[in-house]
């Protein structure tokens, strides 16, 4: 086994992770603010102040569409829904607290699947 091929179960296997853990996203409780885009016509001010939209959908439509190269480009695009989410909102309010509890699902998660 060429360590070329190696390199390619990896990703096999990575992107095989990145799947399941979406699918779990997706499926969380928590996962209602994340779903899809923020419509920033419904959300005044979204659009200024957040450079990097990203939803669970896009990161689906992504993945479909093989623009992730590994598990760790994906896993900082799922970070980057939870950084948004704590931008844009209060800890202390209903989206702000499904962010910081999908962060924590998914963080554990993730850890779990690769230790
Ligand atoms: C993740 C996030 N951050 C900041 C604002 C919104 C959202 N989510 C959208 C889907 C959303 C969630 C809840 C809503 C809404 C839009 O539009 C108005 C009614 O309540």
């Amino acid at each position: 086994c060429t360590k070329k091929a190696k390199m390619a179960k990896d990703n096999t296997n990575g992107l095989a992770m990145c799947r399941v853990l979406l699918a779990e996203l997706e499926a969380h409780q928590d996962a209602w603010p994340f779903l899809t885009p923020v419509n920033h016509k419904a959300v005044p001010g979204y659009r200024k102040v957040i450079k990097k939209p990203m939803d669970f959908s896009t990161i689906r439509e992504k993945l479909a569409n093989n623009q992730y190269l590994n598990l760790e480009t994906f896993i900082i695009d799922v970070n980057l829904v939870f950084d948004n989410c704590e931008k844009f909102n209060e800890d202390d309010s209903e989206i702000g607290r499904a962010g910081h509890n999908m962060r924590r699902f998914f963080d554990e998660r993730w850890t779990e699947l690769l230790m």
